[in-house]
């Protein structure tokens, strides 16, 4: 029996990430919970003969927290997309929304894991730890910030580079460091099959970084005011949440990914810091999934020049992002 909770249910993202997470049979309860239009997707789900019951919930009557109740994953694309000419920093309005839902899972579903994906990334998962941490619950091993849509885009764009898009799926490339501009990673030396006629070639290589790097930038460009990726979001969301459910749930351990996160989950988060040379609290990272979430927190293993240079820059932008998520107040709540 696997409860799972989409908080943003209703939202650009959120409903075909509840569709696809209705489709995962493991799944036995899937609730829904937005500020608008919750009651109606969920009601358009239940009709599908897939053995997840799907109720949905109104943030009135603290529909939030009934919603919450006994979940054992939550997954949470709730606020305010990018238009053109915003930076996601410029999201971090939605940090008030991210520790109001930090919250109502503190007094809910204290136990469960909580995939992040509301932006910034690299702010709003600290925000979800100092929330968790002052209510007594923060457990690091169970908080993912989700920067799987850049591991997706690598395979696609590689591929495409090599002139194989159909086979996408065959390239594995790890993307660390943090989901923004600079601090996303992409670790092209490490990718697997190797791809030593890209790396040779230092346009085609600046290039591939770069789109990696800016591919939601792409999106919110050619959706014109109309809101950033979310079809792409919701696939990557779905595929990372079914493999944190296999892991937890579904006796499958030992799966290899990246995702942000506290680097305290781990004994190999001091080693990371290592690596990066760089006393970071949050860094996008290789972790082997289990029962408990983070498992492991492995080795980023060697970079060559180029990506020491990129590893420099995603330092330095990271910093004060995970600082002003750290240092976030909310509001106090309205009498
Ligand atoms: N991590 C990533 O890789 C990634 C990728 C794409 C988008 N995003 C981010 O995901 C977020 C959502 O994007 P979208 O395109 O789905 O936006 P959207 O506006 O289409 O949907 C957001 C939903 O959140 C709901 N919402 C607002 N306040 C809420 C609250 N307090 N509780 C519950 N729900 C609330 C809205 O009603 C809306 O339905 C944005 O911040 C976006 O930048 C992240
Ligand atoms: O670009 C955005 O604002 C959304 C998301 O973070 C993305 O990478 O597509």
């Amino acid at each position: 029996m696997v409860k799972a909770v989409v908080c943003g249910a209703a939202g650009g993202i959120g409903q075909p990430l509840s569709l696809l997470l209705k489709l995962n049979p493991i799944i036995t309860e899937l609730a829904l919970y937005d500020v608008v239009n919750a009651v109606g997707v969920a009601a358009d789900l239940s009709h599908i003969p897939t053995p997840a019951q799907v109720t949905g919930y109104l943030s009135p009557d603290n529909g939030a927290e009934k919603a919450l109740k006994g979940a054992d994953i939550v997954v949470i694309p709730a606020g305010v997309p990018r238009k053109p000419g915003m930076t996601r920093d410029d999201l971090f309005v939605n940090a008030g929304i991210c520790a109001t839902l930090a919250q109502a899972i503190a007094n809910a579903a204290p136990k469960a894991f909580i995939l992040v994906i509301s932006n910034p990334v690299n702010s709003t998962v600290p925000v979800f730890a100092e929330t968790l941490k002052k209510a007594g619950v923060f457990d690091p091993k169970k908080l993912l910030g989700v920067s799987h849509l850049d591991v997706i885009r690598a395979s696609t764009f590689v591929a495409s580079v090599l002139g194989k898009p159909t086979e996408a799926k065959e390239y594995t490339i790890p993307v660390v460091g943090g989901h923004s501009g600079a601090t996303i990673l992409p670790l092209l030396s490490q990718t697997k099959p190797a791809i030593p006629d890209i790396l040779a070639d230092k346009e085609k290589r600046d290039a591939l970084v770069n789109r990696i790097q800016f591919g939601g930038d792409e999106v919110v460009k050619a959706k014109d005011g109309a809101g950033s990726a979310t079809l792409s979001m919701a696939q990557a969301g779905a595929e990372f949440a079914n493999y944190v459910i296999d892991a937890a749930f579904g006796g499958k351990k030992g799966k290899i990914v990246q995702a942000y996160i506290n680097l305290s989950a781990d004994a190999g988060g001091d080693a990371i810091k290592k690596e990066i040379g760089a006393d970071l609290d949050y860094f996008s990272v290789n972790i082997e999934l289990g029962p408990s979430g983070v498992e492991k927190i492995l080795p980023i293993g060697e970079l060559d020049d180029v990506e020491k240079g990129l590893l420099e820059a995603a330092v330095k932008e990271l910093g004060p992002s995970i600082e002003k998520g750290n240092t976030f107040q909310p509001a106090p709540p309205k009498l």
